[in-house]
């Protein structure tokens, strides 16, 4: 693969530089009217997804200049190297291969003498065999009573995929099994998920690809030690923990038989993990089926991604409409404002998968990256959004580029809500696009004194994505589009997206900052004088 330039240095850079500051006063208004199909022009079909980037501040020379860039950056030879399992997280020397998660069984993939899709779908049957062993009642607790609840214990991808699908397949979920997702060390959160729990009916689901995260096996710890006491036997653990992780032995150092483990690779980054055993709990609550549904959904993405040429390519143009506005506009956020109350969790989601991965500074030589990396990335629910943070994006004083994602029907159509949700949306779109100018404003009769106030400057770039519904596989196609975004973007900045050094100093600190909090003798040195304060105080009101 071709070494990275530094893409700041490209004519490619170049070029859009200079078409940024040319264009740089276009409205979307003056866009449209210039453009009347523009509405039906600048959009794009993946799978089930309809994606409208109509109303984003670019022309077709924009999107032009944008493809350039990609190919400047060796973007398909990336793809085809990650497709490949060519070992491209150079700082850790491993392959990134969740697309193998959702390969079809009898596809094949060799990589270090291992046929990795084989791997995955002996996984997925033993997952599936368990989940349905669970979900008839044949797989019983250790007093002999069916297990009705699962609770997920993990922290980052081990819990942000599996809580986010769980509550977005929700309507999918029909046979009764509750889930619930544990993942912060605050102890008030595992006690709630034991308050409502029945020991003889609980399954814990360990889900850690190291485990060794401190915050998982915490709780899992406390979680065991409940259960031990509940039903009092050592025993009963072995009918209610199962581990999911790349690491057996630490499982078992644990004390969770590895004939209850589900095994992953050290090819799945945790962000990328929902598709492989880290969403058996998705899997124990909507059933094998439709979890497979989800899969093929991932792959008909993944393999639009493959092979469509870059200007056609959806996650590649959404990738690059995110370099547009982060380095050429410098915009620094980035929001996503699903409308569906069961995708509430989806931004969160997408943080980790955003931020964790192109959150970088340096490139992947470890020289410092000159142009703006990932954004921040937030959101919340549509209609909710709108009665919070929305004032702020259609008045406030920096671009918030915005995906909006809808959905043509609800999965349980409550009357007189669905529309009115979906038009909410599209008013939205169109607020945030063309505004209302001063002299509309004034024109309504408004008082000359409120026309700035009521003015709306427009001009706000969103993405509309359209789906049929909320689907296992539209789900699947969902996720894939950012997973693939994230790469498209980290290919153009030059950096790897797939390590999070930035996570291990705070660990490595808490583990030292931890035995202070209870020692009596004065904070270690080596603490800066602010830290030890804050030690010294938390003591003193711990006594
Ligand atoms: O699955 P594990 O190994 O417990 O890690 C949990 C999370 O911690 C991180 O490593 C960050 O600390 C994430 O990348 C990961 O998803």
């Amino acid at each position: 693969m071709s070494e990275h330039r530094a893409i700041q240095t490209t004519p490619e850079w170049n070029a859009l530089s200079e078409h940024a500051a040319r264009t740089r006063g276009q409205h979307l208004r003056e866009l449209f009217a210039a453009d009347p199909d523009r509405g039906t022009r600048l959009v794009a079909e993946v799978g089930d997804l309809y994606v409208d980037y109509s109303k984003h501040r670019v022309t077709d020379e924009t999107l032009g200049l944008l493809g350039d860039l990609a190919r400047a950056a060796g973007l398909g030879e990336h793809i085809e190297a990650m497709f490949r399992g060519e070992r491209i997280n150079t700082t850790e020397d491993r392959a990134v291969l969740h697309t193998a998660l959702r390969a079809p069984r009898g596809a094949s993939l060799v990589v270090d003498g291992q046929d990795v899709v084989a791997d995955v779908h002996e996984v997925l049957d033993r997952m599936s065999a368990f989940a349905e062993q669970i979900r008839s009642g044949e797989w019983i607790g250790y007093t002999g009573r069916r297990i009705t609840r699962v609770v997920n214990i993990g922290i980052g991808g081990s819990d942000l995929g599996p809580k986010m699908a769980t509550l977005a397949l929700e309507p999918y979920a029909t046979n009764g099994l509750s889930s619930v997702f544990v993942s912060n060390v605050d102890g008030e959160d595992i006690a709630g998920a034991l308050a409502h729990a029945d020991p003889e009916q609980t399954l814990f689901v360990v889900v850690s690809k190291t485990f060794t995260t401190i915050e998982t096996l915490t709780n899992a710890r406390t979680a065991r030690a409940w259960l031990v006491e509940s039903l009092g036997e050592e025993a009963a653990v072995a009918r209610h923990f199962v581990a999911v992780s790349t690491n057996a032995a630490e499982v078992a150092a644990f004390g969770i038989d590895t004939a209850n483990m589900f095994g992953f690779w050290d090819w799945v980054g945790g962000r990328y993990s929902l598709p492989s055993a880290v969403g058996l709990s998705v899997m124990l609550a909507i059933g094998p089926d439709r979890f497979r549904e989800m899969l093929a959904g991932y792959r008909a993405v993944d393999e639009h991604f493959r092979s469509t040429p870059l200007e056609r390519n959806v996650p590649v143009l959404l990738g690059l409409l995110g370099i547009w506005y982060r380095n050429f506009h410098h915009a620094p956020t980035h929001a996503v404002l699903p409308y569906s109350e069961y995708l509430s969790r989806f931004p969160a989601y997408l943080q980790q998968l955003d931020m964790e991965s192109n959150g970088k500074s340096v490139t992947r030589r470890g020289e410092p990256v000159e142009v703006e990396t990932g954004p921040v990335v937030w959101g919340e629910p549509g209609t909710n959004g709108q009665h919070a943070f929305y004032q702020l994006i259609h008045q406030g004083t920096q671009t918030v580029p915005a995906d909006l994602i809808g959905f043509v029907h609800s999965a349980r159509e409550v009357p007189g809500h669905h529309d009115l949700l979906t038009a909410n949306m599209l008013a939205q779109a169109e607020a945030l696009a063309f505004g209302r100018t001063s002299e509309e404003v004034a024109a309504g009769g408004v008082p000359a004194e409120l026309v700035p106030h009521k003015t709306f400057a427009g001009n706000h770039p969103t993405t509309l994505i359209l789906a049929p519904r909320l689907t296992p596989s539209v789900l699947g196609q969902l996720i894939a589009l950012y997973e693939h975004k994230v790469f498209t973007q980290g290919v153009v900045w030059g950096v790897n997206s797939f390590d999070q050094w930035g996570v291990e100093l705070g660990k490595v600190l808490a583990n030292q900052i931890a035995p202070e909090l209870t020692a009596d003798d004065e904070p270690a040195p080596g603490h800066d004088s602010s830290t030890n304060e804050l030690i010294r105080r938390y003591r003193q009101g711990r006594r």
